[in-house]
């Protein structure tokens, strides 16, 4: 919250982001209904998946961060990383709002959540290799005493040469080397790694290499 809040003179939208989270209930208490967060590397399945069990669940899709703030987010992604990641970490809070109204009318399903933003920024902070990570049940990788927590958190998973079929598949501009590069690099090992370690509630690990037409039998 201060990240964000010390800089409202300098950027306008923290504002308005400020403003949001002030007007939001502190302690939103979660509904009946179950609520699954889905989480992984980019081009793991996430999208995929959380339609398709949208569809089946007959659930509400919502994700992190929530389309309230979505506006500002090319705002704060182009700030120096703690203020960024600042905003993820409010967006949270917001979504939890959301996550409170929805359970209590039906399941809900979640794209990105706390452990997104809590991986992306160790692994941002974390210089080096895998093994530079802070160690396992470090408080890193404790889930906030305040944020709502769900009932389920899956972390997507494919091998480093499905990530590139699959980046390379989206049509994205970037050359074949970018897009290895980025499937393997250190930052991507340490961001899997990070989610690995978070706790209370932990990812429970799913393997989504299978094709689509696989995943349906
Ligand atoms: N099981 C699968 N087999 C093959 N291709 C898949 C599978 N699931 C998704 N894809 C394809 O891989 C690409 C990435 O999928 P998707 O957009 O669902 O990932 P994502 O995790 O939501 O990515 P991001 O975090 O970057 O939004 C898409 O082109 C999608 O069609
Ligand atoms: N709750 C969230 C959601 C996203 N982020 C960050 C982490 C990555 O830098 C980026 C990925 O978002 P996507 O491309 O999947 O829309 O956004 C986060 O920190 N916390």
């Amino acid at each position: 919250m201060s990240s964000v809040g010390l800089c409202t003179s300098l950027i306008p939208e923290a504002k308005a982001v400020l403003d949001l989270v002030d007007k939001c209930p502190k302690h939103p208490k979660k509904g009946d209904f179950p609520v699954i967060v889905i989480e992984g590397l980019d081009a793991t399945g996430k999208t995929t998946v959380t339609q398709s069990v949208k569809e089946s669940l007959n659930a509400v899709l919502l994700r992190s961060p929530p389309a309230c703030i979505s506006e500002w987010r090319k705002t704060f992604d182009d700030k120096p990383n703690h203020i960024r990641r600042a905003f993820y970490a409010l967006g949270n809070y917001l979504v939890a709002l959301e996550i409170a109204k929805a359970s209590i009318k039906s399941p809900v399903i979640v794209d990105r959540y706390w452990h997104s933003t809590a991986a992306y920024s160790i692994a941002t902070e974390i210089s080096g290799k895998k093994q530079n990570l802070p160690p396992e049940h470090h408080e890193v990788y404790q889930w906030p005493e305040d944020l709502l927590k769900p009932d389920l958190v899956f972390l997507l998973t494919v091998s480093p040469e499905e990530r590139i079929r699959r980046l390379q598949g989206r049509g994205l501009e970037k050359t074949k080397e970018e897009t290895e590069l980025e499937a393997n690099s250190l930052f991507c090992q340490k961001v899997e790694e990070s989610y690995k370690r978070m706790e209370n509630p932990e990812c429970q690990e799913v393997d989504a290499s299978p094709s689509r037409e696989e995943e349906m039998h």
